[in-house]
């Protein structure tokens, strides 16, 4: 074998090669502008996705004949595409709202250098190729306040993550603010453990971070218990603490970008639970801007549709009626007005298009309430794929062995909609979920003493509920107890359940007609393998911490076991600004409820009292199929659980 040439000598060769690659991109980047000029006089859209459909089919076969597989080929190009589109999104609105040009932007953003906000604020301007000028605030507040008085041109704030759902309190500042949507930007949030250069793993004893970061990477710290967690109020603020440190047992979650601005290394990377971690911001401004017609553009409204039962419905379904697609529903409770919510919706379209205009104008007539936060242009762009038929388009020299056409083989998820298009029901005696059935259950302690338990049941019954599942969190499950217990509430007319909190109260499969798994224990895959192969309705609990994705899966585990009664239950998720605070995730009903037909119950028993009952209504709208409150419920309780049944 010939020697090879020298690693020194290769290494030049790769870095000439890389700045060619750079140049003919730059050239690349120059010439799309032009493009977006030529567009711009014709009133062409931007995005032509048969044009990108032969370009990577073209690029795919010249790459296979230069050894290039054309799975990477195609990533490549989407990348290169993508910022094509984004690049020429930018131009174009710019050149629509001449005033917002300038060489600098002050930007008001949460935290200091370094953290996710910081990141995104500054791709933003980096794609616009002017200054930022930071403005680090410590709240959702001082960013709007700070915009709002002219100290900065624009806010960032932070909307939704993939793994965590919404930030809801950035809706609640949005319902307070004359600040207008003039952008959005998602950046993928890559969180690694940094700390001061050389530090090893085995050191590390505390960790700081963002709620935020720790709830997206709960599976990677659920597998060290070793570490001290210490909340801080931005990742910035935690690289500063590890950075300030005398000791090099410290680590703080942040991106390895943001990091280096602290001189801190990533020890770990890819902490997050999910594979795909983004964050999408917004950006706000004094004043609106227009997106021309063009670029692919997002409207985002607010409003109260009052007390009528199915105003929520009624206003989407005008949506529909004009074609217009809902990328986005969330809902925040009225301060003062316990019965009241307010819903925000992002509609794909543009404010200037006739079909939502006359939306609005219809939404106005049945509404209490309504205003457009504002309409700017949609950063998310779709990659275009090529069929299987394309991708194995082979090199005209292999062409002579022929490729056998893949078989569709469905490998649809059991709980999705693609397997199973309607709505599935669970029934269990008297209790039916699912489809058009609301039901109410509760949870009671298993303490109670035989004759309060009858007449906390007797009570449960009358007031609507019709299940009761027991809880007890005693290492033993006392079996005499419990079937005294069971009796009780049977007697009642209730269906009887009982709590799963650990692997030995499964003992009470056969003796309760249905169980339900606390969201602690939902990574539990004896304990999900052993549900699964049950006969009886189990009810699935979301971990606070864990994105629907992980839920999903853990109802799967359930579902290809065999028992097919399988009911999702959100109990909440952890708070952006209070870690303490568990808040029902509406926009990850959406989701559910698009995603799965199985049915799906809220459990109330954590919500703050104040947004419970707008809480429970707005689930109700999103065609929940249940809750689930504490016994004793109080009176409150009594007048929510009448309305949810009107
Ligand atoms: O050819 C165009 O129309 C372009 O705008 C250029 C380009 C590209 O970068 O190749 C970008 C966006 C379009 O969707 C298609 C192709």
């Amino acid at each position: 074998m010939n020697k090879p040439q020298g690693l020194n000598l290769t290494r030049e060769q790769i870095t000439a090669l890389d700045n060619e690659l750079l140049s003919l991109l730059s050239k690349r980047r120059e010439l799309s502008l032009e493009v977006a000029k030529s567009k711009e006089v014709d009133i062409r859209p931007i995005r032509d996705t048969q044009r990108e459909k032969e370009l990577l089919e073209r690029l795919v076969i010249a790459g296979r004949e230069k050894g290039l597989d054309a799975h990477f080929v195609i990533s490549l190009y989407q990348s290169i595409i993508e910022d094509s589109v984004l690049n020429q999104q930018a131009f174009l609105h710019g050149r629509a709202n001449p005033d917002t040009q300038k060489t600098q932007y002050t930007i008001a953003f949460l935290g200091a250098r370094g953290s996710y906000s910081y990141l995104a604020a500054s791709r933003y301007c980096d794609r616009r190729q002017v200054n930022m000028i930071d403005f680090g605030c410590q709240s959702f507040d001082d960013i709007v306040n700070a915009v709002e008085s002219g100290h900065a041109d624009y806010g960032f704030l932070p909307i939704e993550n993939t793994s965590s759902g919404s930030i809801n309190e950035v809706y609640d500042v949005l319902q307070h603010t004359s600040l207008s949507i003039v952008g959005e930007t998602t950046i993928e949030v890559g969180h690694c453990l940094l700390a001061k250069p050389g530090t090893d793993l085995s050191n590390i004893k505390t960790v700081y971070a963002h709620p935020q970061p720790i709830s997206q990477c709960s599976r990677y710290l659920s597998q060290h218990p070793e570490f001290k967690l210490e909340y801080c109020s931005s990742s910035a603020e935690a690289m500063t603490k590890v950075n300030d440190a005398a000791d090099n047992n410290v680590a703080a979650i942040g991106s390895a970008e943001g990091g280096s601005l602290y001189q801190l290394s990533a020890i770990e990377e890819g902490l997050a639970n999910q594979k795909i971690n983004q964050s999408r911001f917004i950006v706000v401004a004094r004043k609106a801007v227009e997106v021309p017609s063009q670029l692919p553009a997002k409207t985002t409204l607010i409003m109260a549709t009052g007390q009528k039962p199915g105003a929520l419905v009624e206003a989407l379904l005008i949506l529909k009626a004009h074609n217009l697609n809902m990328s986005k529903l969330e809902s925040r409770p009225i301060p003062g007005t316990p019965w009241e919510e307010m819903f925000y919706i992002d509609i794909d379209g543009n404010l200037a298009n006739q079909d939502v205009q006359q939306s609005i104008k219809e939404l106005e007539r049945l509404t209490r309430f309504i205003k457009v936060l504002g309409c700017y242009p949609c950063e998310t762009v779709k990659p275009t794929q090529l069929t299987q038929s394309q991708l194995l388009i082979e090199p005209e020299s292999s062409k002579s062995t022929e490729t056998k056409p893949l078989s569709e083989v469905s490998n649809s998820a059991k709980y999705s909609r693609q397997y199973q298009p309607e709505d599935s029901e669970v029934m269990c005696k008297q209790l039916h979920i699912g489809g058009a059935h609301f039901a109410a259950i509760q949870i009671a302690d298993l303490r109670l003493d035989d004759t309060a338990l009858a007449t906390l049941a007797k009570q449960s019954k009358e007031t609507g509920f019709q299940a009761l599942i027991l809880q007890h969190s005693a290492t033993a499950v006392n079996e005499l107890q419990l079937k005294k217990s069971i009796k009780v509430i049977e007697q009642a007319g209730l269906v009887s359940g009982y709590l799963i909190e650990q692997e030995a109260d499964l003992v009470t499969a056969n003796m309760v007609d249905l169980l339900m798994l606390t969201g602690q224990q939902m990574y539990n895959q004896t304990i999900l393998n052993q549900l699964g192969s049950l006969n009886i309705p189990v009810i699935i609990e979301r971990n606070n911490m864990a994105s629907v994705e992980d839920w999903l899966q853990a109802v799967q585990t359930v579902l290809e076991q065999g028992n097919q009664q399988v009911i999702l239950c959100d109990s909440g998720v952890r708070s952006f600004a209070q870690p303490d605070q568990i808040a029902l995730d509406l926009s990850a009903l959406v989701t559910l409820k698009q995603q799965s037909h199985l049915p799906v119950i809220c459990n109330l028993i954590q919500e703050d009292c104040e947004f419970k009952s707008a809480k429970a209504k707005a689930a109700k709208q999103l065609n929940v199929n249940g809750i689930i409150m504490s016994l004793p419920c109080n009176d409150t309780d009594i007048s929510l659980l009448r309305e949810l049944y009107c």
